[in-house]
């Protein structure tokens, strides 16, 4: 540990107060970043945008305090709770003009998505990333960029990731829920701007393909394409097929069954470029099979490159899927010019993207 120098309370020549005190203000802001996603949870655990939604109107603090399962000693702290979350746009405050009514508190689009009773809601993804078990690692960062470990996961917990998930079923369970309400999310917007993309196609692979929520719900679309889930014997374990949807356990470094189209969702971010080639490999040999010429559809970040000031919020998201990727497995994001090298290195001749999903891509990539 470094010690801090005694110094005299004086500005060095140069160095100005206004500069100063902007500087803290910016290293405050940091530090307390994380109060944003901690009060962002809790809003979630006492389900306050559920509360509002179902009120059906604005609903004032009274109305809002009746409703909420607390101490009644916190009552006074719910309007600071509201505020910061005000500022961080998950709720917007109706002012009453002209009589002294209390202010009434209404959803904005991003609470919106977090409802429970939102098909498409991203509270389960929240609740599995702001876990203990998966904020833990970001204390052993430090340590692991000075042990020989694989990821900061690995030297919190003693495992890596994937072994973790296999036992214990907690973590499984609520990693595997968090995966499917994004890959609903994901399907309602390739239903609606691409379902093209499966023109075509008689069969479809989906690798580490989680509990199914992408395969049945392309199953659905398309009653002649026969679809396979992928994944780990103990994500896969018990569940049951359809008729044009069945589950495999297995691994897909190993062997990935034939298709005309392998789906990757979400799967290539979480392994480094070795690991990814191999697996990329896999998938080719899967849609070459019997003289076809499939392709790999890969739906992933494409990190972006010219920093315009209105990509700022954007791009460092990104930035924090990158990081995320370094703690908790071994993968990381790309940009461009990485995904292509990739795509050749396993033998691919090219690829096409479409930007359809926000700061997520579609990636078809031909053998
Ligand atoms: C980030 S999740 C993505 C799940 C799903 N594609 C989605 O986007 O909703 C990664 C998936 O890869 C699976 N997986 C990890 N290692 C695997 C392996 N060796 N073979 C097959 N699947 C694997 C995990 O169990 C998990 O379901």
């Amino acid at each position: 540990m470094g010690s801090f120098r005694q110094h005299s309370f004086k500005l060095v020549p140069g160095e100005h107060a206004t500069e100063l005190l902007n500087a803290q203000a910016h290293i405050w802001n940091h530090i307390f970043n994380f109060i944003n996603s901690m009060s962002l949870k809790c809003a979630i655990q006492l389900g306050i945008p559920d509360i509002i939604h179902n009120h059906a109107k604005p609903m004032t603090l009274s109305e809002l305090l009746v409703a909420l399962p607390i101490h009644p000693t916190k009552a006074r702290n719910i309007p600071r709770l509201m505020r910061i979350l005000i500022h961080s746009g998950f709720f917007v405050a109706e002012e009453m003009i002209g009589n002294d009514e209390e202010e009434r508190y209404a959803l904005t689009d991003a609470s919106r998505l977090l409802l429970k009773e939102n098909p498409l809601s991203v509270t389960p993804f929240l609740l599995a990333m702001l876990d203990p078990v998966l904020t833990k690692p970001w204390h052993f960062l430090t340590a692991w960029f000075q042990n020989e470990d694989l990821t900061p996961f690995d030297t919190a917990h003693g495992k890596m990731f994937w072994d973790y998930g296999g036992h214990e079923p907690k973590l499984n369970n609520i990693f595997s829920d968090a995966m499917a309400s994004d890959a609903r999310l994901v399907m309602s917007v390739v239903i609606d701007k691409c379902s093209a993309v499966f023109g075509g196609l008689e069969s479809l692979v989906d690798v580490g393909g989680g509990t199914g929520t992408m395969a049945k719900a392309i199953a659905d679309a398309f009653p002649s394409m026969e679809c396979t889930v992928l994944d780990l014997p103990h994500v896969v374990a018990g569940l049951e097929g359809s008729k044009n949807l069945k589950y495999i356990g297995g691994d897909m470094f190993e062997a990935v069954p034939p298709a005309d189209a392998i789906l990757l969702k979400w799967i290539l971010h979480d392994w480094n470029d070795e690991e990814c080639v191999k697996i990329l490999r896999r998938c080719k040999e899967a849609i070459t099979s019997n003289d076809k010429k499939g392709k790999v559809m890969i739906i992933e970040m494409i990190v972006l490159q010219n920093q315009k000031e209105d990509d700022k919020e954007s791009i460092e998201t990104q930035l924090f899927f990158d990081m995320l990727m370094m703690v908790l497995v071994t993968g990381k994001e790309r940009n461009e010019k990485q995904w292509a090298k990739l795509f050749f290195d396993a033998g691919f001749s090219d690829y096409k993207i479409t930007h359809i999903f926000g700061l997520r891509s579609l990636i078809e990539v031909y053998p």
